[in-house]
């Protein structure tokens, strides 16, 4: 066991496009989108101890312990593996929930990768992204750790080295659930499937973007100033929102003028994600 405390990174990503090319028997969907991650993160403080417990401060407000991912991708490790140690792990929560940045999927792709080193277990990555993908589809992408295109639910990915510029990412104050998304009639889940070069050279857009634009005032007004400024669209199932810049201080003084109710921050794309860099710089 590694006992040494272990400050992890858990980095948010984006989607830098996004369509969906059909659905499937079971009623999920294929996609076909491109994850970028950024420089902006959760990070748990992982302490492994003997105990085989798993205890995790401070609480995240209205989710319980036991539906915290962390907590069940540390469970799925012990049950997968039979291993009888633990961990306290203690947790700064920066990144938006729920707000399409995939903050929940990377702290259990986080939990797994470090435990899997706290405690010595030697899975490979594709077992942890086996893992991974029963809690989250977005799971195996932070566990990968590096730029790709995904494919089928997700789980099929190429790497890809898309520009790593800067970012506004602004949040809308209201939930959206991934779920209705998908359900939504109007989506549209027809898409023709394209080569990755035709992928990566093509202007970027996201299917999911015009039904919550609808359907979310808070969105569309935020897609709608940012536009006159920057290149703007939504990542993910929303709610967050992205505007593109080559220059940091161009992305910073738009966020320094923006109005009152834009709650935003800026940050950097990166093709190589913190905790990959952590793994193979750090601790090899
Ligand atoms: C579509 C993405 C793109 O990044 O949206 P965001 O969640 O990041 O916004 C993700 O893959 C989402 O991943 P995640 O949020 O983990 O979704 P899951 O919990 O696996 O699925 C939630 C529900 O969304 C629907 N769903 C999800 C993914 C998919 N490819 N097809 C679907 O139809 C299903 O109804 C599923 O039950
Ligand atoms: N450690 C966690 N961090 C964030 N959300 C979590 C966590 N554990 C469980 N959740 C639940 O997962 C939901 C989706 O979280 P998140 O991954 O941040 O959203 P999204 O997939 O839209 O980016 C949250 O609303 C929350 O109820």
């Amino acid at each position: 066991m590694h006992i040494e405390k272990i400050r992890w990174p858990a980095p948010a990503k984006l989607n830098l496009f996004l369509y969906i090319t059909g659905q499937r028997p079971d009623g999920y969907h294929n996609l076909q989108t491109l994850f970028q991650f950024i420089d902006h993160c959760d990070f748990l403080t992982i302490n492994a101890n003997k105990s085989g417990k798993i205890s995790i401060t401070p609480e995240i407000a209205d989710v319980p312990l036991e539906s915290n991912l962390i907590y069940k991708a540390a469970r799925l490790l012990q049950e997968h593996t039979q291993c009888s140690l633990g961990a306290h792990i203690e947790l700064e929560k920066n990144l938006p929930m729920g707000g399409g940045l995939g903050g929940g999927s990377s702290d259990a792709a986080t939990t797994l990768v470090a435990l899997n080193y706290h405690w010595q277990l030697n899975l490979s990555e594709r077992t942890l992204a086996t893992l991974g993908v029963k809690l989250g589809a977005d799971v195996p992408i932070f566990i990968h750790g590096k730029a790709a295109i995904a494919e089928g639910v997700g789980e099929k990915l190429t790497s890809v080295f898309p520009k790593q510029p800067h970012y506004l990412i602004a949040v809308p104050n209201c939930h959206i659930s991934t779920p209705d998304v998908f359900k939504n009639p109007f989506l549209k889940r027809d898409t023709k499937k394209l080569s990755h070069e035709q992928l990566m050279n093509n202007k970027w857009t996201n299917d999911c973007q015009p039904c919550v634009k609808k359907n979310y005032p808070e969105v569309a007004k935020t897609i709608d100033w940012l536009l006159e400024y920057a290149p703007t669209q939504m990542t993910g199932t929303g709610a967050c929102v992205f505007s593109t810049f080559e220059q940091a201080c161009d992305a910073e003084s738009l966020a320094e003028k923006s109005p009152n109710w834009l709650n935003c921050f800026t940050t950097k794309g990166v093709n190589v994600s913190p905790l990959r860099e952590l793994l193979t710089t750090k601790l090899d």
